[in-house]
């Protein structure tokens, strides 16, 4: 079994987990709340530029032209198509994109985005490409999943979501996959399992950011409104 295959199969748990989650079920089934919607806009906006930065500290880790394409690819993907979902979002929730943008990270998009960065700082290449993976390994097999159980009809209120994420990720996600077998077979045991240490982090962290939208989470202690 190759090094992605093995780290798939130990993470698969919560795959399903996040399958079963009900905020991702509220997309397979059409229905959330405004709040949740706008919430989840609010913090992605802010998840993406953290991600944007990630792939950026991966090309300075690149020796190879290819690799650094692949990052490079990624931001581009990230600059000018992850809007289209935002954008279904938006459009259900009835608000402006703009108007969700340059919020305070609430405490799960706060741990997921320094996860993802204090790797990018101190990790390898190969660390830096096991913790952004589940990002969109999980979206692919959520949207591929409701696409072959749902079959939503154009007329689904998160059909542009489904189907973008359904498709859209794939042959770019295999070449990550690739490089990642690639870097493993010379990796020592130690850098593997750190390796997989992120990557489990990171799934277990896409879990949390659908629950942080699903409960509009939060910090817990809030300042008082002043007196009158
Ligand atoms: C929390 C969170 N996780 C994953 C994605 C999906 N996503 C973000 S970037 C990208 C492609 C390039 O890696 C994909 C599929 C998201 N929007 N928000």
């Amino acid at each position: 079994m190759s090094f992605s295959q093995e780290l798939r199969k130990e993470a698969d748990y919560i795959f399903e987990a996040i399958y079963q989650h009900p905020f991702v079920k509220g997309i397979a089934e059409g229905h959330l709340e405004k709040e949740q919607l706008v919430h989840y806009v609010k913090q992605d906006f802010e998840y993406l530029n953290a991600m944007i930065r990630t792939y950026a500290l991966g090309i300075v880790k690149c020796s190879r032209r290819e690799d650094m394409e692949l990052f490079s690819t990624s931001i581009d993907f990230i600059l000018n198509s992850e809007i289209h979902p935002h954008h279904n979002f938006c459009r259900v929730a009835g608000v402006k994109y703009e108007d969700l943008q340059g919020y305070a990270l609430a405490p799960t998009a706060r741990n997921y985005t320094r996860h993802m960065l204090n790797t990018a700082h101190e990790g390898s290449l190969g660390e830096i490409i096991a913790v952004v993976l589940p990002c969109p390994w999980v979206y692919l097999d959520i949207a591929a999943r409701m696409l072959r159980e749902c079959q939503p009809e154009d007329s689904h209120p998160f059909y542009e979501w489904i189907s973008f994420y359904g498709s859209q990720t794939e042959p770019r996600m295999n070449l990550y996959l690739k490089k990642l077998d690639e870097i493993a077979e010379s990796a020592s045991e130690e850098e593997k399992a750190r390796m997989k240490e992120h990557f489990i982090y990171s799934c277990q962290l896409e879990y949390m950011f659908f629950d942080m939208a699903y409960k509009i989470e939060e910090w817990p202690v809030q300042q008082a409104l002043a007196a009158k």
